[in-house]
């Protein structure tokens, strides 16, 4: 079965091949082709890198309406060509952010799948739009090919009331306000790896997993089940972001509104798009250019780092107060598999759990290990999230049932 899946996120647009037999191997396989769009790197457009054939290439995509067209060309096409025609294509398993209250499961995606993500569009406005518009290139170039959505949210499912639910007038609940939660597929993933990477039942363990990206959530996991997490009714809530600035005094929106006269859309975009590492640093949502400039000299970048992990650490504690206890931190995604510094800071604010780090391991390039000492009661792992593999999994089993 030939699968392809299309990850859309806030900042890139990952995609991977998959060709599966029968049996499902136990680790995850090299996709057959893989192509990662980022925005960000570029100064217009963005940067297209796309890796099969055992070469790599890259491509540079000036509009964004073409792009996804571009990057299926690559797949039958030139040297990184893998199919003789898109049509050999099975399934495609599509990202999906936001599925609200009615999807706790992947789906097939119907018209009426299609006007629920349209729907939930104010809820994800950095994400839903994306998985629209590949949704609808694969329904126009391949009519016949089942999609199927695995929703961000669906892990989420499990959170209890006293966590899920806000202290509003509870008829806001009942129509839908609630925390949802996302980066589920990521979480998810995260959990059962850390029981396969430390060789013992997941039932077992009390998990935090940190997904660190351009987009950031932690998910407390407990018996294998989510039962809290920092993001909420949007992606919003939660942890200080590349672009997000999280959890923020409700009463500032009304006070922006209210004082500097604006709509609704102006503090959408400075909340959503300008605020986090950018808007405080003025320089870059990226980590890396954080760290750098930090390096540098540049106060403003070092502000803008101190606030990320100062909340980030609190955050940490909220979690490890709904599990009561922590047997493992896992740290994924671009700034937690690969920033070592964020990782560093982080655990020598945690030494009060007893947690401590083996330095030469986090500074080793480390991926799908432990990187506590070895007397630390709290491991800690870093682990490459798989979140491409997870998804082409369920839209195989989704058009199996
Ligand atoms: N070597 C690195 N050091 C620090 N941060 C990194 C590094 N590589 C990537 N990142 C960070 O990872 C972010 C992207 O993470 P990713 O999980 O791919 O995001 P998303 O899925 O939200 O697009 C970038 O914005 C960048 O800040
Ligand atoms: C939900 C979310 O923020 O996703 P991403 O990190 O991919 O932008
Ligand atoms: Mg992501």
């Amino acid at each position: 079965m030939i699968i392809l899946v299309l990850n859309a996120g806030s900042s890139s647009q990952k995609s991977c091949l998959y060709s599966l037999g029968k049996s499902i191997p136990d680790t995850t396989p090299e996709p057959l082709w893989e192509a990662h769009l980022d925005w960000t790197v570029a100064q217009e457009g963005g940067i297209l890198t796309v890796k099969s054939n055992d070469l790599k290439q890259k491509i540079e995509v000036k509009e964004r309406e073409t792009a996804l067209k571009v990057l299926l060309n690559t797949l039958v096409t030139g040297d990184t060509k893998v199919l003789e025609n898109l049509n050999e294509i099975d399934v495609v398993g599509h990202r999906v952010v936001h599925g609200g209250s009615k999807y706790s499961q992947a789906i097939v995606i119907t018209q009426e799948v299609k006007q629920a993500i349209t729907d939930l569009i104010p809820l994800a406005p950095n994400h839903n739009p994306a998985h629209l518009e590949g949704i609808n290139i694969i329904e126009e170039i391949l009519p016949e090919i089942p999609q199927v959505a695995v929703f961000d949210t669906a892990f989420h499912t499990t959170i209890p009331d006293a966590a899920k639910i806000y202290p509003l007038p509870y008829e806001y609940y009942e129509k839908g306000i609630q925390r949802y939660g996302f980066h589920g597929t990521s979480h998810q993933y995260c959990a059962n790896r850390t029981a396969q990477i430390l060789q013992q039942p997941l039932e077992s363990l009390k998990i935090v997993t940190c997904h660190l990206g351009n987009g950031c959530s932690l998910a407390a996991i407990k018996n294998g089940i989510c039962v809290d997490t920092t993001m909420g009714f949007s992606p919003l809530e939660g942890l200080m972001m590349g672009t997000r600035c999280g959890s923020i005094d409700p009463q500032i929106l009304i006070y922006m509104m209210q004082k500097y006269e604006l709509d609704a859309g102006t503090v959408n975009k400075i909340l959503n798009k300008e605020s986090g590492l950018k808007g405080v640093s003025g320089i870059s949502a990226d980590m890396r250019t954080i760290t750098n400039a930090i390096a540098d000299g540049n106060t403003q970048a070092q502000l803008a780092f101190d606030i990320y992990l100062h909340r980030f650490k609190s955050s940490i504690g909220a979690m490890v107060a709904s599990l009561n206890g922590i047997d493992v931190l896992v740290f994924t995604a671009g700034v937690g598999e690969n920033s070592r510094i964020v990782r560093e800071k982080t655990c020598a604010g945690l030494t009060y759990l007893g947690l401590q780090l083996d330095l030469a391991k986090n500074n080793g390039d480390p991926v799908d290990t432990n990187i506590a000492a070895d007397d630390s009661p709290v491991k800690v792992l870093v682990i490459h999230t798989q979140e491409d593999w997870a998804i082409a999994l369920s839209a195989r089993s989704c058009i199996a049932d």
